[in-house]
């Protein structure tokens, strides 16, 4: 299958240009980027979409969720962290069913997909059923069944099931899912448990996924039970020898920041989370000066309470201006970055997250015809300080198209929010 965009304004976030263009997509790559392409008898078999009026830009990258969290959207808000975890959402949890997380995933690919994400990073649980809900939607994703070792029968019960979801699922769909061993945080899970999960991680090739430094109780406990801050203390245990994607990284000093740098750690800022759960001001600014691999993400939507992208960025950009008193922290094009090309990085992953060729055709077409998107002064500011994720109109993924319109071409988005409303309210009501 191949697909040709015509006459689109093409956002390169590498040479930092917005031109028109044309885009040929084949199979699952983007084969050729030049001003006009015109198919030879050999491609006519080709599906071709008109991109006059609309700006295409790679899918953005949600690096850090909780996708079936779309399911205790709205049950549990004004808490912080420890409160709204203990008291609220595991409670909650501990009723899951797989169904449930499956509807609820499938709730919280349709919203990514609508608002342009095209890949997201996940931490959960009944990890089976979330793969099902990826691979049926068409969306790219990064997973892992997330384990909390606070009794040991626990951790032990997680790590054997990581082992067979990754055995299980690891490059599946076509190869839109990848894998990963999260630890839930280091509050959570002991050293002895974060050591076996460090040995598991190299034996089988895939990275980390670990929540690190969310909260000033998180440093409290840690300090208080092994006289260290939690990124030392993980670096110690050596973490971050295999490749981390660390959420959060909320309360790190400079000599925390070297660390990260040096292990080429993926620190996912997760801003309206942190802001709602009034956790604290990650320090992203310092953090891309240092040369961090920082990526972008939405925390689950039960503590933000969407999976926008576009939003997300947008409140990652002004949340660095006002805490660093500089207009030009977080720039137009470095927040778009973490949310493309640097946060594909941040995951470990060197082909998607721009439009270039011999890239995955993971790209967006924005309809640029509202109001705010007048006048055409700027296209990286417009996108970055203007842009809505409801502008998103088309959506493909690994040479797919998957939303048309704003019409989703593979799942039934009325059946999924029906069916999740229903087991949303059941699982909180009790
Ligand atoms: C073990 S699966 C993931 C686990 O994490 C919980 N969670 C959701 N958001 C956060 C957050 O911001 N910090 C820490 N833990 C979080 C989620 O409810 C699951 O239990
Ligand atoms: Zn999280």
């Amino acid at each position: 299958m191949s697909i040709l965009i015509k006459n689109v304004v093409m956002l390169d976030l590498i040479n930092h240009e917005a031109a028109e263009k044309d885009i040929f997509i084949e199979k699952d790559r983007i084969s050729q980027i030049a001003s006009k392409i015109n198919l030879s008898p050999l491609t006519a078999n080709t599906t071709i979409i008109d991109g006059k009026g609309k700006i295409a830009l790679p899918g953005l990258v949600n690096g850090h969720t909780h996708v079936a969290m779309t399911l205790f959207r709205g049950a549990a808000d004004d808490l912080p962290l420890m409160d709204w975890l203990n008291n609220v959402i595991w409670p909650s949890e501990s009723r899951l069913k797989g169904e449930d997380v499956y509807w609820g995933s499938l709730l919280g690919i349709v919203e990514m997909l609508k608002s342009g994400t095209t890949t997201f990073c996940d931490m959960y649980f009944f990890m089976d059923e979330v793969a099902r809900a990826v691979e049926e939607s068409g969306i790219r994703a990064l997973l892992s069944r997330g384990m909390v070792a606070l009794d040991p029968v626990n951790g032990e019960k997680g790590l054997k099931e990581s082992g067979e979801f990754i055995k299980n699922w690891q490059g599946k769909a076509s190869g839109r899912i990848t894998t990963a061993l999260a630890p839930h945080a280091p509050y959570t899970c002991p050293p002895e448990f974060l050591k076996e999960v460090i040995s598991e991680a190299k034996k089988l090739g895939v990275p980390i996924h670990i929540h690190i430094s969310e909260t000033l109780d998180e440093i409290k406990i840690i300090k208080e039970k092994y006289g260290t801050t939690p990124v030392r203390h993980l670096e110690n245990l050596g973490l971050f020898e295999v490749k981390t994607i660390g959420a959060h990284l909320v309360h790190v000093d400079d000599e925390e920041i070297e660390i990260l740098k040096r292990y080429r750690v993926g620190a996912i800022h997760n801003p309206q989370s942190n802001m709602k759960l009034a956790s604290g001001i990650a320090p992203v600014q310092k953090m891309l000066e240092r040369g961090v691999l920082v990526g972008l993400g939405t925390d689950g939507a039960a503590s933000n309470n969407d999976l926008d992208m576009f939003e997300e960025l947008r409140t990652a950009s002004y949340l660095q201006k006002v805490s660093t008193m500089n207009s030009q922290a977080l720039n137009a094009k470095t927040s778009l970055e973490i949310a493309t090309l640097l946060g594909a990085k941040a995951l470990g992953f060197e082909d998607i997250g721009a439009i270039k060729e011999g890239y995955k055709a993971d790209i967006i077409l924005v309809d640029a015809n509202e109001t705010y998107y007048y006048p055409r002064h700027n296209v990286f500011n417009l996108l970055a300080y203007s842009a809505k994720g409801a502008d998103v109109e088309t959506v493909i993924i690994d040479g797919e198209i998957v939303m048309k319109n704003r019409e989703l071409t593979r799942i039934d988005e009325e059946k999924i929010k029906f069916e999740a409303n229903k087991r949303g309210i059941q699982l909180v009501a009790g």
